[in-house]
């Protein structure tokens, strides 16, 4: 089986990830049902929200060769979305990786497995997400196996080259830009209200109140 090495994708319009930038990620939640990565798949480094376009490396369990290679091709504002095959016990990013990745002005890593060097990924500050962490690393194997830039899976979610990667600390999001565009006005309306919201509750009114919820359940109660 070749390796297979696909183009870079299209740069992502810089005025929607402006407004992304300034959305509160979890409210994209109350109105997307696809595109959340497993929950397990956690930030493990890097204290900053992380925005940027898909870059996808597919590698097999023990040989990170395409990965290194890849390193060198990634521009600013990418976020390298490592597939492991399933593997969940060698480490294909630690200190090293990342350094190459932020020296090139990458936003951020997603292993769908384990990383490495735990205490200088950190010092790093590059976001790095990741099931967990490992000190068994991928080698350099030169396995004929592997993907540059093809739809990889990732925390249980099909992600494709020039996809939107979110995180933050509770998770990430993986859509096309299209799908978030399409929720991003009333999003960022939703976070505007909401200090008005949590004020109301401090005034005494309650929260079923204020969001109908009370209304619909003496609906539904109702004989
Ligand atoms: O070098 C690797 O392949 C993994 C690693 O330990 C690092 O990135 O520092
Ligand atoms: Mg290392």
């Amino acid at each position: 089986m070749p390796v297979t090495l696909h183009d870079f994708p299209a740069p992502v319009d810089p005025a929607l990830l402006e407004r992304l930038a300034r959305l509160d990620f979890p409210t994209l939640g109350h109105y997307l049902e696809e595109g959340f990565c497993d929950p397990r798949l956690h930030r493990v480094a890097g204290e900053r929200k992380l925005i940027g376009r898909a870059v996808t490396v597919r590698i097999t369990a023990t040989d990170s060769t395409l990965l290194h290679h890849a390193a060198g091709l990634v521009g600013p504002g990418d976020v390298v979305v490592i597939d492991c095959g399933g593997d969940r016990r060698h480490a294909p990013l630690g200190e090293v990786v990342a350094n190459a990745l932020a020296a090139r002005g990458a936003v951020g890593a997603v292993v769908d497995g384990v990383c490495t060097d735990i205490d200088a990924l950190r010092a790093v500050g590059l976001p790095v997400y990741a099931y967990g962490l490992s000190m068994l690393t991928t080698k350099l194997h030169g396995i004929a196996d592997g993907a540059l830039n093809t739809p990889v899976t990732c925390g249980g979610v099909s992600v494709r080259a020039g996809d939107l990667v979110l995180g933050d600390g509770n998770g990430l999001l993986v859509a096309p830009a299209g799908r978030l565009a399409a929720v991003l006005d009333e999003a960022l309306a939703d976070d505007a209200e909401e200090p008005e919201l949590i004020a109301d509750l401090w005034r005494g009114r309650p929260l079923g109140a204020l969001t109908g919820a009370t209304e619909v359940v003496e609906r539904l109660s109702a004989h």
